[in-house]
């Protein structure tokens, strides 16, 4: 999808209560590429410094070494174009100061979040008020994300802005701009992910002005990173889409729990979920408690593997709406970081029944929470089907043939499903990745051979 092609898909219109909406203004398929966008600025999580290109954040490898900052030692860029380019937009500004800021007592104290989110707001207010003159107006003239920017709407009022970075007149940036800026931009910002792996946060304009929240979104969002560029935001769609209908993302992982979610909304966007997900979960708040007993434990899972066995290609909703009231105590909020705990260890320590039973009992949850073709389902699923290859070449010679059929089966049923679900997201994120691992497994497992 090249620029020209960007509105295609989407119209924006009235929203009853939430100013505007974007809705589709044709039939979308499931795997579209809908919508593609470029940010206005982007910022590392500091755990990645001297890993990824500051500007195009792409990663260092054998074919990609990085150059270092020679003023900050901090910033490493993949060329020269990435270092200019970096530099114009507001390294220069920020260099001399950064190395002083970072070590000091404010940032320290700040969680990696704020601190992402404290150099974000530094560089963008570099960006807009290039002449640190801020009687100005911003600098929209130059660039149509600017104007867009501010014509997003402010979020709740942050008692706290973050102390900025910037190598002169800090102490001149008028707090009312600060807080304007940054009422706009805790509201609308954006985790950059990598096969669901954070690497950075980001200010997209256009597509925080356009797309609003849903737990039960049509659309998610995937970033490509090209050597050289800035990370483009593309939203692909989950499934069939009707003309007319309003394209929602999910502002953050509908998995959380209903109150957690209804907070974290609450607080950094100033509203409450109505969504038909979270209408439902109120209704049937709060959630029964896990039974203690291990046998009935065990048959409620079992229960769950059933319900969410055979899949309806056309059921749009999480599966959870259409739940036997019975299962709900499997929607506990313990539940679900107790399995991936469990599934994580036991699939490490090569736990390799428990792993695959622990597996499957979360992939059954995942299915209850998440649209079908969410990629949380994809990675996970890989993730079961790696588990059960590995099952099957370190089983050993006494492993009775038919638990060595099980295991291939487990590993067939979860390949495919992890196929249907990362297929339908598309090329993301880092070269290789899960893609490029389905079609390696595959191959393994139709050549029935040992890696
Ligand atoms: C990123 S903007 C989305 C675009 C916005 N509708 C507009 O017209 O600019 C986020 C803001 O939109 C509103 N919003 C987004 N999703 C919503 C939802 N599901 N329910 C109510 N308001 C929502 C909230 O005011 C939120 O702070």
């Amino acid at each position: 999808m090249d620029d020209s092609e960007t509105m295609r898909y989407i119209r924006l219109s009235d929203h009853p209560f939430a100013r505007n909406q974007a809705t589709a203004s044709q039939p979308i398929h499931p795997g579209q590429v809908i919508f593609a966008t470029l940010p206005l600025t982007t910022a590392l999580l500091p755990s990645t410094e001297g890993q990824r290109c500051d500007n195009c954040h792409c990663l260092a490898n054998d074919r990609v070494a990085l150059l270092k900052c020679s003023g900050c030692a901090s910033f490493w860029y993949c060329g020269v174009n990435c270092q200019i380019t970096h530099w114009k937009a507001h390294h220069r500004r920020i260099c001399k100061a950064y190395n002083r800021y970072t070590i000091s007592s404010g940032y320290q104290a700040l969680p990696v979040n704020e601190k992402v989110d404290a150099m974000l707001l530094s560089q963008l207010l570099v960006q807009v008020f290039p002449k640190d003159d801020f009687s100005l107006p911003p600098l929209a003239g130059n660039d149509p994300l600017v104007s867009v920017f501010f014509d997003l709407l402010q979020g709740p009022t942050h008692a706290n802005i973050p102390g900025l970075c910037r190598t002169s007149k800090s102490a001149d940036v008028p707090q009312h701009i600060a807080r304007e800026c940054f009422s706009r931009f805790g509201n609308n910002n954006f985790v950059l992910h990598s096969h669901l792996n954070t690497f950075a946060h980001g200010v997209y304009p256009l597509a925080s002005r356009l797309f609003n929240h849903s737990c039960i979104p049509n659309c998610v969002v995937k970033y490509r990173i090209t050597r050289g560029e800035p990370v483009k935001m593309e939203i692909v769609s989950l499934h069939e889409i009707a003309a007319g209908e309003e394209i929602t993302i999910p502002y953050l992982d509908p998995a959380l729990p209903y109150e957690t979610r209804q907070n974290a909304l609450q607080a950094n966007y100033g509203f409450r979920c109505a969504c038909l997900l979270c209408t439902f979960e109120k209704r049937i708040h709060p959630i029964p408690s896990l039974p203690q007993n291990t046998e009935e434990f065990a048959a409620l899972t079992k229960q769950l593997q059933t319900f969410t066995e055979d899949e309806d290609e056309t059921q749009d909703v999480p599966l959870m709406l259409s739940m036997p009231a019975q299962l709900y105590p499997l929607l506990n909020e313990s539940y679900l970081p107790e399995l991936s705990e469990q599934f994580s260890h036991s699939s490490h320590e090569g736990e390799y029944e428990t792993a695959l039973l622990t597996g499957r009992n979360l992939l059954a949850l995942y299915k209850v929470l998440y649209h079908r073709n969410f990629p949380q389902i994809g990675m996970h699923a890989l993730e079961l089907a790696k588990t059960a290859w590995n099952a099957v070449v370190t089983a050993g010679p006494d492993t009775p043939p038919s638990q060595l059929q099980r295991f291939e089966e487990q590993a067939i049923s979860s390949l495919t499903t992890a196929r249907r679900v990362l297929q339908n997201y598309g090329p993301e994120g880092d070269e290789g990745g899960p893609l490029e691992e389905i079609l390696v497994l595959q191959e393994l497992l139709e050549e029935g051979r040992k890696p």
